[in-house]
């Protein structure tokens, strides 16, 4: 194993040490005991030959039956130390994946897959779990029967305890000559899995979509096709451990044949006595075991050291968006919620042509302005840069007056409400998903939110009412319901600033006017920023910024831009063509 992630390892187990050590002791006392029961068996043989007593039996019988409890007990709670530290090991690296995950920005997701993720942080964690129960439990001990094991026997005959181990650096040959070849292999797996484990997730996704388009014969296929280069690499997998273990054990049995016909020998020319005899053989046989088990352990330590690496490479990415050292403190009674733009380009990475360039704008505290502009022109990059979904330097974007990079990001999203496109529900009750920005919101508040987001009414028809549960992502609501309670949410958190990107897509525009209506009226004023292609509600609002290609084209009222020759006068003489047709 390379030194970086013996490290890693070591940094693991650091936070159990105690147990560990613990777990290494009981192991020593084992391998001690372990020891010393053939030299008491050696005793009992010997003296049994020459003079025999019931007695003498019982006290021979009683003993290695009294150290063999000690040793069985002892062994137990070393397994007990050992592998309930492989599970707090599993239990730390599960938190501290998720943990960190959290903190990574939602581009991390759109580059790796929910499948690779979750088979890191599950079939990897539990790779990393057996590396230190399994492993060090068997490393330790093989080393602790080695280093004691061999000193007795070579006083008791040092040239057949050789003779008889003299087949032993032929396993470890062996288990070196397959480590690499079990290394890539058992790599090989832990993909096919990650794979496999991609292809169900989006299926179970997109499963309408599949059957829409009857494409249920290409991902059976599909699946079919990931799943047998999965057989496939187990079979190679299972083939090669296959043939190492029983060549370890076909060695490892050439030791007892070595040393039945070189001691059977010593014996009859009385160079050796039968209980000496034996306490070889028990010796012999105690280290077969230790021995062809570095086999498993060698695999547990190569599957381990993959794991490691594949886990360490999510915990190693540095989430881009982070609270800068010096953040100024913001409270959000202080917000006014002006938002201002100076010069803001944004280049999605990988992309060649930016997605904003040179944004500027202001928009007033309590103002209402639609951002409106052709598929593609920027309207969601800008919605995203102002919570910082997005990577966006410093010095372009400003809340008030501060620039939102030297926000502290929780202060800054918690002045912002934000209804992305895709208006995501967690499979609970309509009341939590509402609720989700403030979970101790009460049924009033809930419903206030609700009845300005224009779904209060609707819920009451549901089966339970607030307490009906959604599905899975909302599936059990209409689109439009699935937006107007992603609405709720937003609208519940009461923060000053509020972004609806093309959040009430699925609501008829006489609803949305309505909404549009509801959040501009009052004392409270939100400042809101409404991305939209319902342009007769977007008419409504303060002012309209028109997009295009990443820039702002056109901003004024409706009257005013209806005036000017431009893009929002071709956009809205398209869409009074559409109601004409309608
Ligand atoms: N995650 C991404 N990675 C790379 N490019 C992106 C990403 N998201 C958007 N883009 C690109 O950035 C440009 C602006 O996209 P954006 O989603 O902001 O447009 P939009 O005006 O909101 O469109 P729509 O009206 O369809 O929602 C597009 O050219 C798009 O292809």
């Amino acid at each position: 194993m390379a030194r970086s992630q013996l490290r890693k390892l070591a940094a693991y187990l650091q936070p159990h040490w105690k147990t560990t050590v613990l777990g290494v002791l009981s192991l020593l006392i084992v391998n001690l005991v372990g020891v010393y029961i053939p030299l008491v068996i050696r005793d009992a043989v010997d003296d049994l030959q020459v003079t025999f007593s019931f007695d003498q039996v019982l006290y021979y019988v009683g003993l290695i039956l009294a150290l063999a409890s000690v040793m069985w007990g002892i062994r137990m709670a070393s397994r007990i130390l050992l592998f309930g530290t492989g599970r707090q090991v599993e239990f730390d690296l599960k938190q501290k994946i998720f943990n960190h995950l959290l903190t990574l920005e939602p581009f991390y997701f759109s580059l790796n897959t929910a499948g690779d993720l979750i088979s890191r942080a599950t079939s990897d964690v539990d790779n990393i779990r057996r590396l230190v129960g399994f492993a060090v439990l068997s490393l330790a001990n093989t080393v602790f029967a080695y280093t004691l094991t061999l000193p007795v026997m070579l006083t008791i005959d040092w040239k057949l305890s050789l003779l008889a181990i003299a087949p032993y650096p032929f396993m470890l040959m062996l288990v070196r000559l397959f480590s690499d070849r079990l290394r890539n292999e058992q790599l090989e797996v832990q993909e096919e899995l990650s794979k496999m484990s991609d292809l169900i997730q989006e299926d179970m996704s997109g499963i309408a979509l599949i059957k829409i388009y009857a494409q249920e014969e290409n991902e059976r296929r599909a699946f079919r096709q990931l799943n047998q280069q999965l057989l496939k690499a187990n079979l190679k997998l299972a083939r090669t451990r296959n043939t190492l273990f029983p060549l370890l054990i076909g060695i490892a049995s050439l030791s007892i044949l070595v040393l039945l016909w070189q001691g059977a020998r010593a014996i009859a020319t009385g160079a050796l006595s039968v209980g000496d005899f034996i306490a070889l053989l028990l010796y012999v046989e105690r280290l077969i075991f230790p021995t062809a088990l570095l086999g498993f352990t060698i695999t547990a330590y190569q599957r381990g050291e993959v794991s490691i690496d594949r886990v360490e490479s999510i915990l190693t990415v540095e989430p881009k968006i982070k609270n800068e050292p010096d953040v100024v403190p913001l409270t959000l009674a202080e917000v006014k919620g002006r938002l201002s733009a100076r010069d803001l380009s944004f280049t999605y990475p990988g992309a060649v042509i930016p997605a904003l360039q040179n944004v500027s704008f202001t928009i007033e505290p309590g103002e209402t302005v639609a951002i409106v502009g052709p598929i593609g022109s920027g309207k969601s990059t800008l919605a995203n840069a102002i919570p910082r979904l997005l990577d966006i330097v410093s010095e372009q974007l400003f809340v008030d007056d501060y620039d939102i990079t030297q926000l502290r990001l929780q202060d800054l999203r918690s002045a912002i409400a934000y209804v992305p496109q895709d208006s995501f529900l967690f499979s609970t009750t309509v009341k939590n998903n509402i609720r989700y920005g403030d979970p101790l919101a009460e049924q009033p508040e809930v419903e206030y939110a609700s009845k300005q987001a224009q779904i209060h009414q609707e819920i009451l028809n549901f089966p339970h009412q607030y307490e009906t549960v959604v599905g899975e992502r909302g599936i059990t609501l209409s689109g439009g319901q699935r937006q107007r309670s992603a609405l709720g949410r937003a609208l519940l958190v009461d923060a000053p600033i509020l972004i609806l990107d093309d959040a009430l897509s699925s609501v008829d525009n006489q609803t949305a006017t309505q909404i549009l209506k509801n959040l501009s009226e009052g004392t409270q004023r939100k400042t809101v920023l409404f991305i939209s292609h319902q342009l007769a509600a977007a008419a409504t609002a303060d002012r309209i910024f028109v997009m295009d290609h990443g820039h702002i084209v056109q901003m004024g009222t409706h009257d005013q831009l209806l005036k000017q020759p431009g893009l929002y006068q071709t956009l809205w003489s398209q869409h009074a063509l559409e109601e004409m047709l309608r």
